[in-house]
């Protein structure tokens, strides 16, 4: 691996010792910065400092051996000059108010892909909430963990107002298989992240149903238009979902079944239950969070989001999913491209 960052050599902490994390931390030292890594369990610690292995989340693959770990969050942020946090939502805040004043005057970056129940705020809205004087960006992308460690070709998208923190973690994260492009829609490229679960979800029951490359490609394209749609009425860049962050994410995630939330969907579309998806997945599926979150808030804003609406019928109000598809299929017909529109 060739890094580009030049010469100078950061200290970064990553919070979160699941697959995403120590995804970020295998590059990150690989690119000769010296890493931290945050995990809340001893055995996974001991793990990765004795073994090099995240054995729970990564099993098999090597992690580079200068990272450390520890469940000392003190000490993995005492003096970190960059914070890349893989926290699922819902323990977000948690982890933020945890860390605190630790955080502050800090470069602090989540990756993590989800929408908090109640207060619809993203990651980056919490940090800000949060915490004082922290430069806040957010990493999002097609960018599957076990891919990236396995040092497959992988492209992702930093995004903040604050160019020279964009330059930075490009220069932290770029090396000869992970490309980092910068964007200014902070909001439209950290929702366009937490969208796509939804539409794995649906992708990976239709999988499990036999759908033909012909409802694949329907359903993924359908899927960008009506996530753009409710994007955009929020206020994010259309042009966002054109990219990585947005079509580039949505082609992995409904297409792999690497994805957690396409598992999730496959379980679901061979009759089990969303209990027992959910239990036989033992990670964290983003996606079922995020739809309750999106159905209720365009319902609210009057956004029109057939599958995703589709999707709430099918788990939460007990429809059937053939009888589902056919009445979808016969609803009032539309042009192809009013993208953004109803
Ligand atoms: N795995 C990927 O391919 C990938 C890629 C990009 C983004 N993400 C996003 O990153 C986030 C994390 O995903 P992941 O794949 O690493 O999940 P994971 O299920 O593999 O691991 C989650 C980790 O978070 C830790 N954790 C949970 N609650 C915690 C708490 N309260 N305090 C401390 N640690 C806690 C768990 O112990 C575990 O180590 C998600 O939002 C996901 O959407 C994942
Ligand atoms: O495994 P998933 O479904 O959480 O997806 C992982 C990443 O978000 C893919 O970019």
């Amino acid at each position: 691996m060739t890094p580009s960052n030049g010469s100078r050599q950061y200290t970064i902490a990553i919070l979160g010792g699941g697959s995403f994390g120590t995804a970020l931390s295998d590059i990150s030292a690989n690119n000769g910065h010296q890493v931290r890594l945050w995990m809340r369990n001893p055995e996974q610690v001991q793990g990765i400092n004795d073994d090099h292995v995240n054995h729970r989340y990564l099993p098999g693959f090597s992690i580079h051996p200068s990272v450390w770990a520890s469940t000392d969050l003190q000490t993995v942020l005492a003096d970190a000059d960059i914070v890349l946090i893989a926290i699922p939502s819902k323990s977000f805040r948690s982890v933020v108010q945890q860390a605190g004043d630790l955080l502050k005057g800090k470069i602090v970056v989540s990756t993590t892909k989800g929408i908090e129940p109640v207060t619809f705020d993203l990651m980056s809205e919490i940090l800000k909430e949060e915490v004082s004087d922290i430069r806040v960006g957010v990493l999002s992308g097609p960018n599957l963990a076990k891919e990236i460690v396995a040092k497959a070709v992988t492209a992702s998208v930093i995004a903040s107002e604050d160019d020279d923190l964009c330059e930075i973690v490009q220069g932290v994260l770029h090396c000869d298989y992970f490309r980092v492009y910068s964007n200014h829609d902070v909001y439209g490229v950290e929702l366009a992240g937490a969208l796509k679960n939804i539409y794995a979800i649906v992708t990976g029951m239709g999988a499990a149903m036999k759908m033909g490359e012909n409802t694949k490609s329907m359903l993924i394209t359908r899927s960008l238009a009506e996530m753009s749609r409710f994007a955009v009425k929020l206020g994010a860049n259309p042009l966002t979902f054109l990219g990585l962050a947005g079509v580039g994410d949505l082609i992995a995630t409904c297409t792999s079944s690497l994805s957690r939330n396409y598992q999730v969907g496959y379980a679901l579309g061979q009759g089990k239950s969303l209990k027992q998806a959910e239990e036989a997945l033992q990670q964290v599926a983003e996606g079922v969070n995020t739809l309750c979150q999106v159905h209720q808030k365009a319902e609210e804003l009057g956004v029109y989001m057939p599958l995703a609406d589709g999707l709430h019928k099918i788990i939460f109000e007990g429809y059937d999913v053939q009888q589902l598809v056919k009445s979808m299929m016969m609803k009032e017909l539309k042009t192809d491209v009013e993208f953004m529109v109803r």
